[in-house]
C-alpha cells in the first residue's frame, strides 16, 4: 500500500509480518476497537515522523501536490486555504500550479492522483496536528489569522449551523469554518485522555454557572460537533470568548506541555485582559473582535477584580484538584453574569447581605436625626432664653436712665444733636452742651486727684494695711475693670489694660489722692493662665472681698452682652454671707442697642432682688464712649466722702 511506503522499510521481518497481521485484522474487522484506535495512531505517527524528515525533499512532494491538485478538488481547496498561512507552501504551491499549467501533466493516472490526494490530505492532518502540540510556533500564528481571514468567505455553507439553530452572526462565523473543527478535532484526540476528561468535566461545570454555556452544550449534541468551538460561537458575546481563549490556552498546554506560546500575550497567563488584547488582535476585520475589543475596557474592571482569581485558576488548572473546579464555577458565575447582564457591571453593585453600608447609613440617619433633634432642643433653650431676654419690659427709671446718659450704640449723629463735641475722644465724658474745645473738668473732685499705684498683692499677706476706704472693682477677665479704673479718674495709662484676658493678676492698690482707695483685682473664668493659678486668683478675690477690713464697696461688673454668669453668683452668694456691699455696673455698653442695655438692667436687679448686700441702683456705663461715667463718679465720690474706717 502506498500509505505504508517508508514506514515499513525500517522495520525487521518480524514487525513486517506482525503489521500485516494487524493490517489484514483492521481490514477484516476482526481487531478490537482498542487495537483498532492504538493501530491507526500509531501509524499517524510514524507517518508524521517522516513528513517531518522529508519536508525538504520537494520533488517528490511537488509532484504530489502536483497530482493532489488535479485528483482531489477538496484536497485542492484545503490546500488553498493553508498556503495563505504558510509562505513556504504558497511558494512551492506556485511554482507546481505554474508547472502543472505550463505542462499539463496533471491528466496522468486518477486513481494515483486520488491516493496522492488523499495521502496530502492525511499529511495536512498530521502537521496541523503537530502543530496543536505545539511544535510549530509560526503555524500556530497563521492558523490563528488563517481563522479569522477566512471565515466569512464560507459564511453560510456549513450545515451546522442550520442545525443548532443558531442565528447570531458569531455562529456563522465560526460554524462555517469547517476546517477549524476539523482541527479541533484533531486536537483534541492528541490531548492526554486524563486531561481530556478533566477538561470535560470542568467544562460542564462551568457551563451549570451560566445560560449561554448550557445553550451552547446543547448546540453542541445537536451539531455533533466539538463543544469547545461550539462554546466560542454560541455565546455570541465577548465574554464567553474569552471563556473560550482561556480554556483553549489551557488545553493547549495541556496537550503540548508547554507554556511558551509564542504570542506574547500569551505568555501572561493568568491575565484575562491580556487574552482579551490577543483576540482582538489576531481578530483583525471580523466585528465580533471589534465587539470584544471594545467589551475589553468595560470588562477589564470586572476581570481586575478576579484577577486574582484568574491567577489561582490557572494555577489549580495544573492540579486538576477540587478547588479547581470551585474556582472554575466561580469563573463560570461571573461570566454568565456578564453576559446577561452587560450593562450592570458599570454599576456599583450593592450586596444586600453586606450589612456594614446599610448600617452605616442607618446609623447616620439615625445619628444625624439625634443630632437634628439636639440641635432643635438647644435652638430652643436658646431662643426661650432669647425670647426671654426680648420679652423684658425695662422699668421706665432705667430706661430715661439709658436715654439720659445715651448708653448703648450710638450714632454719632445722635451724639452731636444731643450737644456732645464729637471731635473729643471721649465725648460722653464731656459736658453737654458744652462750647469748649476742651473738656470740662471732672466734677467730682476726689477724681480729679491724682491715682498713683502703691501695692500689689498675690497673696492675703501681702495686702497693704487698710489705712483708706477702698472701693474695689471686681469681675470676670477681660470684663473691663482695669479700664473703668482709668475712665473715671480719666488718667489713661495709669492701669494696663489688654484686651486678652488674665492681664491683671494680682490685687493692685491705686491710691486716689489721701481720701480713697480704688483696687483693682484680677478677673476670674476664662484667662489664658493656668487653671491652678486661675484658682489661686480667684481664691485670693474671695478672700480679699470677704475678709478685707476697710473695703466699702465692690463693684461687680458684668459685660453688658453676656449678663451674670454662674461665677458672678459664686462671688454674689459669697459677699452676701461676709455682708459686703456690692454695686452691680453693667460694662462695654456702646456694644449692644440701648433696649438691650435697659433689658439687661432690669434682668440682673430682678435677680438681685432679694440680695441685702447689693447696693442700688444698678450701674451702667462705657469706658469707651464715656457714658454713665459721670454717674457712676457721684456714686463712688459719696463713698469717699463719707466713709469712715
Ligand atoms: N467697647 C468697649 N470696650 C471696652 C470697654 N471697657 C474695656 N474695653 C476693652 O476691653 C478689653 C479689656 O479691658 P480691661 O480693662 O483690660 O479688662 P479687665 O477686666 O481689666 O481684664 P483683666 O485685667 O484681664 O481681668 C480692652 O481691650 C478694652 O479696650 C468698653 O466700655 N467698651
Ligand atoms: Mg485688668
Amino acid at each position: 500500500m502506498f500509505d505504508t511506503d517508508g514506514v515499513y522499510k525500517f522495520g525487521d521481518e518480524k514487525k513486517k509480518k506482525k503489521k500485516k497481521k494487524q493490517r489484514n485484522d483492521l481490514k477484516k474487522g476482526t481487531m478490537s476497537a482498542e487495537m483498532s484506535s492504538g493501530y491507526k495512531l500509531n501509524k499517524k505517527l510514524k507517518l508524521a515522523i517522516k513528513r517531518s524528515r522529508n519536508t525538504k525533499d520537494d520533488v517528490e512532494t511537488l509532484d504530489r501536490r502536483k497530482k493532489g491538485f488535479v485528483g482531489n478538488k477538496k484536497a485542492h481547496s484545503r490546500r488553498d486555504e493553508t498556503v495563505d498561512t504558510v509562505p513556504n507552501w504558497k511558494r512551492k504551491r506556485t511554482f507546481a500550479e505554474r508547472d502543472v499549467g505550463e505542462e499539463g501533466t496533471f491528466n496522468i493516472n486518477k486513481r494515483s492522483s486520488y491516493k496522492e490526494g488523499r495521502d496530502q490530505l492525511k499529511d495536512d492532518f498530521i502537521k496541523e496536528n503537530r502543530t496543536v502540540k505545539g511544535r510549530s510556533r509560526d503555524f500556530e500564528i497563521s492558523k490563528r489569522k488563517f481563522f479569522s481571514k477566512g471565515g466569512r468567505n464560507y459564511s453560510g455553507s456549513d450545515s451546522m449551523e442550520d442545525k443548532s439553530g443558531n442565528k447570531s452572526p458569531q455562529s456563522k462565523w465560526v460554524s462555517s469554518r469547517k476546517g477549524d473543527f476539523t482541527l479541533e478535532t484533531k486536537e483534541r484526540k492528541t490531548v492526554k485522555r486524563r486531561s481530556h476528561d478533566v477538561e470535560l468535566s470542568e467544562r460542564k461545570k462551568i457551563s451549570k454557572g451560566g445560560r449561554n454555556f448550557s445553550e451552547s452544550e446543547s448546540i453542541e449534541d445537536r451539531s455533533g460537533n466539538k463543544p469547545h468551538r461550539s462554546m466560542w460561537v454560541s455565546n455570541g458575546k465577548g465574554d464567553a470568548t474569552l471563556e473560550t481563549e482561556k480554556y483553549a490556552s489551557r488545553k493547549f498546554r495541556n496537550a503540548a506541555g508547554s507554556s511558551e506560546v509564542s504570542d506574547g500575550k500569551l505568555k501572561t497567563k493568568g491575565k484575562v485582559v491580556d487574552r482579551t488584547e490577543f483576540v482582538k488582535v489576531d481578530g483583525g476585520g471580523n466585528d465580533l473582535k471589534k465587539k470584544l475589543a471594545r467589551r475589553k475596557s468595560d470588562s477589564s474592571m470586572h476581570f481586575d477584580q478576579n484577577q486574582s482569581k484568574s491567577r489561582r485558576y490557572d494555577v489549580s488548572t495544573e492540579k486538576a484538584g477540587k478547588k479547581t473546579v470551585q474556582d472554575k464555577k466561580s469563573l463560570g458565575d461571573d461570566s454568565a453574569v456578564m453576559d446577561d447582564q452587560p450593562r450592570k457591571r458599570k454599576r456599583i453593585r450593592l450586596d444586600p447581605h453586606d450589612i456594614s453600608n446599610k448600617r452605616l447609613d442607618d446609623g447616620i440617619v439615625i445619628n444625624e436625626e439625634n443630632k437634628e433633634k439636639k440641635e432643635d432642643l438647644e435652638k430652643d433653650v436658646k431662643l426661650s432664653q432669647n425670647a426671654q431676654f426680648r420679652a423684658i419690659q425695662p422699668s421706665p427709671s432705667i430706661l430715661s436712665f439709658v436715654e439720659d446718659n445715651l448708653l448703648g450704640r450710638r450714632r454719632l449723629i445722635e451724639l452731636r444733636r444731643s450737644g456732645y463735641n464729637i471731635e473729643l475722644s471721649a465725648p460722653l465724658d464731656n459736658i453737654p452742651s458744652s462750647t469748649s474745645s476742651e473738656r470740662e473738668r471732672i466734677e467730682e473732685s476726689v477724681f480729679r486727684n491724682k491715682l498713683a499705684f502703691f501695692a500689689a498683692a498675690k497673696v492675703s499677706s501681702s495686702f497693704p494695711p487698710p489705712d483708706l476706704p477702698e472701693i474695689a472693682f471686681a469681675g470676670r477677665s477681660n470684663v473691663g475693670k482695669s479700664s473703668l479704673l482709668n475712665a473715671l479718674t480719666r488718667q489713661w495709662g495709669v492701669v494696663r489694660t489688654s484686651d486678652k484676658p488674665g492681664l491683671t493678676q494680682t490685687i493692685n492698690f491705686f491710691k486716689l489722692g489721701s481720701k480713697v482707695c480704688l483696687v483693682d483685682l484680677p478677673g476670674y473664668g476664662f484667662a489664658y493662665a493656668k487653671e491652678e493659678v486661675k484658682d489661686a486668683w480667684e481664691e485670693l478675690v474671695k478672700e480679699y472681698v470677704s475678709t478685707r477690713v476697710g473695703l466699702k464697696r465692690v463693684c461687680l461688673l458684668i459685660d453688658t452682652k453676656w449678663g451674670m454668669k454662674p461665677r458672678d453668683y459664686e462671688l454674689i452668694d459669697l459677699m452676701e454671707r461676709s455682708q459686703t456691699k456690692y454695686q452691680i455696673v453693667l460694662t462695654k455698653t456702646d456694644v449692644v442697642f440701648p433696649i438691650d442695655v435697659a433689658r439687661r438692667a432690669m434682668q440682673i436687679e430682678e435677680s438681685l432682688k432679694a440680695n441685702k448686700s447689693a447696693v442700688q441702683p444698678l450701674m451702667m456705663v462705657s469706658s469707651k464712649s464715656g457714658a454713665g461715667i459721670r454717674s457712676l463718679r457721684t456714686v463712688l465720690a459719696k463713698i469717699a466722702r463719707f466713709a469712715k474706717l
